[in-house]
């Protein structure tokens, strides 16, 4: 491997990442590049072409950001355990790290996203606005529609917020071990300022104050960490339980981006941090990082981006299904290991709703043997078929000759695979109707008229301007972009959910006689909200 120098980038910032590498002896392929891409900062690029399982970039050891960074003279040893890791890095690099030693590493965190960044991108820094329904009313004039003038919606989906659930509808209530993703990581957060208040009480009080310059410098070092970290463990030490406990930031290489197909891979032994290709790999290429096979909601509240196409994305809907169920189908759910975790993804639905979808459709015994794999639901059609056409051949003779009229549609007509088509696209239909009503408000928010709601909901208003970085006019345009960008993440989040929940539902029709106008219908509703969404991406 060649040493730092060969990496020429022309960016200030850059060029002094690359004098730290070289400084800290971490080497890289002669073929490496990194850039600047508008909506993912820095990436990681090659020159020339790289064959695969070829080693890429090496972080040694001594290199590396650890609790074995922060000197005992600021975390002794007996406070260590009493501080998640998380917590005692960003507590060093707020307010125990040296004026000397953050001028050592400037080179290396200057890399680093500004906090305005994380702001915009990561919703757990959002107001608590943007987790509670929103109500706008809009006079015909502003209704493109001309439809209902009132409008209740969600800007963050209720995957992240699990604010859509009402007592009766509640995924917790169904689902007791279900914590949204968004609750999780507020709580993580709080729970590592109070944590690091109690053991640092020289800080305490700026720490709880959201106001402070030491809350907020937490807050962007505790971001920082959260997105750049790779899971380490110190040679000779055993792995601990909690995965989060095992933390190592690596300098330069936590500039790789992520990818649902990644092109390299990471490995660690006691000289340090390795990444190797996966595949071979073109010139000019972005070299990309897997950070898991996580869904964009994931993706979205832990590293404040969402990918397009992810084909590890999916959408958890318990809140659709178990508001549909009675109490004693929720036992049984619950008896089987099957209450919870129902999921839509790019293919569909998944087998836990599938399962649901044929609770109290087939006999009890018959959907224990279902479960089992011992019945095909197919050969229940079959047997229906059959008893419809006996019946039908019983009733002409009845009739003397006249053929009985088979245009009953009632739902117990109908097959059972028919009935739990519908039923599945009923929930679908949910969560379509709540998409777009989502997107509908947000597109109403996105209209400059709408400017000061669309900032009541989507600004911490007084407090982005403490944030000691501008003044009047400069602040106020700053803010007005960040929270512009909050609301595209939340329209592009809504039409993803949309467009899988649509696909999921053209599939069913299209298994269903006769469904073709509502086929036809749904999709001219989608390519509508599709074409309205994309306008305010580009020129709103
Ligand atoms: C480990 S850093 C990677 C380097 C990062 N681009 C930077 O400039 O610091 C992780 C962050 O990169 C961004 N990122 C990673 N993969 C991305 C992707 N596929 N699309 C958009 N942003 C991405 C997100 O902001 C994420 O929090």
């Amino acid at each position: 491997m060649a040493s730092s120098t060969s990496l020429s980038i022309p960016d200030e910032t850059l060029t002094n990442l690359i004098s730290y590498l070289k400084a800290h002896k971490i080497t890289h392929s002669p073929a490496l590049c990194f850039r600047r891409m508008p909506g993912r900062g820095i990436g990681v690029f090659t020159k020339d072409s790289i064959p695969a399982g070829t080693r890429i970039f090496h972080v040694p050891t001594a290199a590396l950001f650890t609790t074995s960074s922060i000197p005992f003279s600021f975390a002794s040893k007996d406070l260590r355990p009493k501080i998640p890791v998380h917590a005692l890095l960003a507590a060093y690099l707020t307010f125990g790290i040296t004026q000397e030693r953050a001028k050592q590493m400037h080179g290396w965190t200057a890399t680093w996203p500004t906090w305005d960044d994380f702001s915009a991108s990561m919703p757990v820094f959002w107001p608590p606005s943007t987790r509670t329904e929103i109500f706008i009313e809009c006079s015909p004039a502003t209704e493109s529609a001309g439809a209902a003038n009132q409008h209740h919606f969600f800007a963050l989906p209720p995957t992240l917020t699990g604010t859509q659930d009402s007592p009766s509808d509640s995924m917790s209530t169904g689902n007791p071990s279900y914590v949204p993703l968004l609750d999780a990581q507020l709580a993580k957060l709080s729970g590592h300022i109070e944590n690091t208040a109690t053991l640092f009480p020289g800080h305490s009080t700026s720490l709880r104050d959201p106001q402070s310059a030491i809350h907020k410098a937490y807050l962007y070092n505790w971001a920082n960490i959260n997105t750049r970290c790779f899971y380490h463990v110190a040679a000779g030490k055993r792995p601990p339980r909690d995965s989060n406990e095992a933390m190592a930031l690596c300098p330069g290489m936590d500039l790789f981006n992520h990818s649902d197909s990644a092109t390299c891979h990471t490995s660690y032994d006691r000289k340090g941090f390795y990444v190797s290709t996966r595949v071979d790999i073109a010139p000019d290429s972005e070299l990309l990082l897997s950070y898991g096979a996580h869904g964009n909601d994931l993706l979205w509240s832990e590293y404040g981006f969402a990918m397009d196409p992810n084909r590890d994305d999916h959408v958890q809907f318990d809140h659709v299904v178990l508001a549909t169920l009675s109490q004693s189908d929720k036992k049984v759910l619950s008896d089987t290991g099957y209450l919870g975790n129902y999921t839509l993804n790019s293919s569909g639905i998944c087998w836990r709703t599938e399962v649901v979808s044929w609770l109290g459709i087939l006999t009890s015994t018959q959907w224990h043997r279902f479960l089992q794999g011992k019945l095909d639901p197919q050969a229940l059609d079959r047997a229906f078929s059959d008893n419809v056409h006996r019946d039908a051949g019983k009733r002409r003779k009845g009739n003397q000759g006249h053929v009985a009229s088979d245009k009953n549609n009632s739902v117990d007509e109908l097959m059972p695979s028919t009935k739990v088509k519908k039923r599945q696209i009923a929930w679908l239909a949910e969560i379509t109707r709540r998409a777009e009503d989502s997107i509908n408000g947000l597109l109403i928010l996105s209209d400059p008229s709408f400017h000061d709601q669309m900032m009541r909901i989507f600004s911490e208003q007084q407090s982005t301007s403490a944030h000691g970085r501008g003044t009047g006019a400069n602040v106020q345009k700053r803010t007005t972009t960040i929270e512009l960008a909050r609301l595209r993440l939340c329209m592009t989040r809504w039409m993803q959910i949309l467009e899988m929940s649509h696909k999921a539902v053209l599939h069913l029709y299209s298994t269903l006689p006769g469904q073709d106008v509502e086929a036809s219908a749904a999709s001219l509703k989608m390519e509508l909200l599709r074409q309205r969404c994309h306008e305010v991406m580009q020129h709103g």
